[in-house]
């Protein structure tokens, strides 16, 4: 027996043959393309029916021959109006079906779902999988065909191949699912006039909506992935290049499917074999990984919270009921505490962990950044690629030693983290320390695949970390291997960036060359610095005076003052600090106004001790007038609005005219390597026009995607915003009325010159 939808099918395979024509028309001839378009649409104006009449039906014998019918080569070129496709009219060029009724699993669903959904099975080579995919001319069926292949060598057993236009009931798939653990894989095209994939994304789209049903029906899979196919030299912008591979990818997740892998997009006429390829390999990586971790959260919603409550949330503490059981615990077993910086049982591994570390080993820590998060969504890195170039999804964020010997105001570990001011614990060997921060930094990376708007680029450039920042918490300069530690990072190529807090003039004289070598300069004056630091060595001011010494003598060193302004603590200082410059003279000084992390008994900070950027901005201009009045050659070179942060460089950075902040990290390594001597000069990179201090960007790479939290506080931002242009624009109205005004007076003026009658 014929189906009805196989009359549709018959008729979307007329119309592929036809768009199959059209596009290779389209993407060859664009001017008889449109000729034929708008010869078409006046003929549908003129006559409808006639035209309905026209597209033949084929036949039954001849449906199974489909790569025949969708070759454009082969294909007989008829006129289609790609606006109409898809509507339900009796020839509709796409199989529109009738939903059947959505099937009811139970009122509370939705909490049986996610409940359940810890139950089932990681998905790996072993899984079942399927690969749907849409098309109208066939280059999706391509593709699909080509990741089937690929997986097939990869998979224990043979993955299925599906057209999703063909299936005729949808909710099999993804309403009601019959298989759990299965893993969906898609290849889709975009079209920005309706085609098939419109139906299926309705689908999906109800299926959320649908108060009555589940509304995660998809949590019972193993997970999902999407590959879109677009073409970006027509549809360039950000909402349509793959827009539907987007929604697919989105809506999938909404119906609680576990992302295993970020969606990817090629481009039909660039890159989209190469970026299906690496696409693929990451995929089947993915797949094979034993030590996979369970995925984080999804947050499917656009409304995230404020940045300020993300910053607070990373580092939320332990609370205070939890402290107290854990010390209890401490105590009984003490025995352990006192050989090893860090116990697996201690309050402080408790409370490191929890705010999202990793410790490795006994003394050291990593952690996944949220500059990392951002950039792997393609929504900007931290001030670090502004000033220096460094992308934050190649940044590993770590310490040797979680271990400080100051309990700064501002410290995001609240002081929960451990402190001393001489090394008494047990010392991990630099090699395990390296290996262990490493596997722990991929993991919360992998953790993140199912993020929504993970870029898959991103993401698998992301497996190769490239730069280090030691400056996570604690002091790294006090771990007793630092050197070796640093030299195994550069053997990776992995550039340094380590921050010390200027208590440890020993081990800071014995550094030897790192990417970049910071001092945190927390105040200007003893007293405030002990306001502000609350250092636990007696002669602190002794040991920070004795540190810019030493770094003013390390010529060859890239050396750096990180300035953290504090408001009521340390803002007003600026000739104490032009006193500090004149003594260490860093190459660079990093002014950041402090980030509010929560209050508590070890941070008293609250949001009116965080400075506006505008502050920030007259405090910087201030130091840079104090110091050029000095005689000392420095200029403010960069700015990253965002994070709060403006850079000073000596005016040597500026070179023929232009600041040269950025590092060329080839060319430390490679210096790095010849065992030349060498200095901060000599592998300086331009400051992208973007980043240099006064550019309208304000230090926002304009390759990254603003993201504006929905939150009433950004919501009531955006309303003053607003209000302010409404103001603005009514201003200008009355300034070009009264302009037009003036100018209509000057003109009766000019033309007739008043006369005046004396009397
Ligand atoms: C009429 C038309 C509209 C299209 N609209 C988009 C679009 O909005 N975004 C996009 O990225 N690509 C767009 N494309 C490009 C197609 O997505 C791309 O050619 C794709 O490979 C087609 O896949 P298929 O052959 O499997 O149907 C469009 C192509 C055509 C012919
Ligand atoms: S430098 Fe710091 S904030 Fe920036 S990406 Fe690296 S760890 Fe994150």
């Amino acid at each position: 027996m014929v189906h009805s939808w196989h009359k549709s099918r018959s008729t979307v395979l007329t119309v592929g043959a036809v768009l199959g024509s059209l596009y290779y028309l389209y993407t060859t001839k664009p001017e008889l393309f449109n000729n034929a378009l708008q010869a078409y649409q006046t003929l549908t104006n003129n006559n409808n029916q006639s035209y309905h009449k026209a597209v033949k039906p084929i036949p039954d014998e001849v449906e199974n021959n489909v790569e025949e019918k969708i070759n454009p080569s082969t294909a007989v070129p008829m006129p289609v109006d790609f606006t109409t496709l898809g509507k339900a009219n009796s020839t509709a060029a796409v199989p529109l079906k009738k939903r059947a009724p959505k099937k009811f699993t139970s009122k509370n669903s939705k909490a049986q779902a996610n409940n359940c959904n810890s139950n089932y099975a990681v998905p790996s080579v072993d899984s079942d999988v399927i690969v749907f995919y849409s098309t109208l001319t066939g280059t999706s069926e391509r593709y699909a065909n080509l990741l089937h292949m690929k997986l097939k060598e990869v998979l224990t057993k043979e993955p299925e191949l599906i057209n999703i236009d063909y299936i005729e009931d949808l909710d099999e798939y993804f309403v009601a699912p019959k298989r759990e653990n299965i893993v969906y894989l898609f290849v889709v095209p975009s079209y920005e006039n309706e085609s098939p994939l419109d139906f299926f994304l309705e689908t999906l789209k109800e299926t959320y909506n649908d108060w009555r049903i589940d509304s995660t029906p998809l949590a019972k899979l193993g997970g999902y992935a999407v590959f879109g196919l677009g073409d970006s030299e027509n549809w360039p912008e950000e909402d349509k290049f793959c827009y539907q591979a987007i929604q697919t990818d989105k809506w999938l997740g909404k119906l609680g499917a576990r992302r295993i892998f970020p969606v990817g997009t090629g481009c039909i006429k660039t890159d989209a074999e190469q970026v299906l390829e690496e696409w693929v390999l990451h995929l089947a990586n993915t797949l094979k990984d034993k030590n996979i971790p369970e995925m984080m959260d999804i947050v499917d919603s656009d409304d995230e919270g404020t940045d300020e409550e993300a910053e607070a949330e990373d580092n939320a503490v332990v609370d205070v009921e939890d402290m107290g059981a854990i010390i209890k615990r401490t105590k009984e077993s003490n025995e352990d505490v006192k050989k090893q910086m860090v116990a697996k049982d201690s309050p402080t591994y408790n409370s490191l962990t929890k705010q999202g570390y990793t410790v490795v080993g006994s003394h050291s820590g990593v952690k996944i950044c949220r500059w990392t998060k951002s950039a792997l969504r393609g929504r900007g890195s931290c001030y670090k690629f502004a000033f220096y170039g460094i992308k934050s999804h190649l940044c590993m964020e770590t310490t040797p030693s979680l271990s400080c010997s100051s309990k700064c105001v501002f410290c995001w570990r609240h002081g929960t983290n451990p402190v001393g001011t001489t090394w008494r614990w047990q010392v991990d060997p630099p090699k395990a320390i390296l290996d262990g921060a490493m596997e722990g930094h991929y993991k919360k990376i992998k953790q993140l695949r199912g993020v929504p708007g993970v870029n898959s680029a991103r993401f698998a450039e992301a497996m190769t970390v490239k730069h280090c920042a030691l400056s996570l918490v604690g002091e790294p300069i006090f771990y007793p291997h630092i050197n070796e530690f640093v030299g195994m990072l550069h053997e990776k190529h992995i550039s340094s960036f380590l921050v010390c807090n200027a208590q440890h003039p020993d081990e800071l004289a014995a550094m030897d060359q790192v990417t970049q070598l910071y001092v945190s300069i927390d105040a200007g004056k003893k007293e405030s610095l002990k306001k502000v630091d609350r250092p636990l060595h007696r002669d602190f001011w002794e040991r920070f005076q004795q540190c810019l010494e030493i770094l003013r003598e390390k010529r060859n060193q890239r050396t750096v003052f990180r300035l953290t302004l504090v408001k009521d603590f340390n803002t007003e200082e600026i000739e104490d600090y032009a006193d500090l410059v004149e003594k260490g003279i860093p190459c660079l000084i990093e002014v950041k106004g402090v980030t509010y992390c929560g209050t508590s008994k070890g941070n008293p900070l609250t949001m009116k001790n965080v400075p506006f950027y505008e502050e920030v901005k007259t405090f910087v201009e201030r130091l840079n007038e104090a110091l050029n009045k000095r005689g000392l050659a420095y200029g403010i070179a960069a700015e990253h609005a965002h994070s709060c942060c403006i850079l000073l460089a000596q005016d040597r950075f500026k070179i023929d005219g232009v600041w040269n902040t950025h590092i060329d990290y080839a060319k430390f390594f490679e210096l790095l390597e010849s065992g030349k001597e060498f200095g901060p000069i000599d592998y300086v990179a331009p400051t992208p026009e973007w980043a240099v201090y006064g550019a309208e960007a304000g230090g926002f790479n304009p390759e990254d995607t603003r993201f504006r939290r929905k939150t009433k506080h950004n919501l009531a931002l955006a309303e003053q915003e607003r209000l302010a242009q409404e103001a603005k624009d009514q201003a200008e109205e009355k300034v070009n009325s009264i302009e037009e005004k003036t100018t209509e007076a000057v003109e009766i003026v000019d033309e007739e010159p008043m006369e005046v009658e004396f009397f």
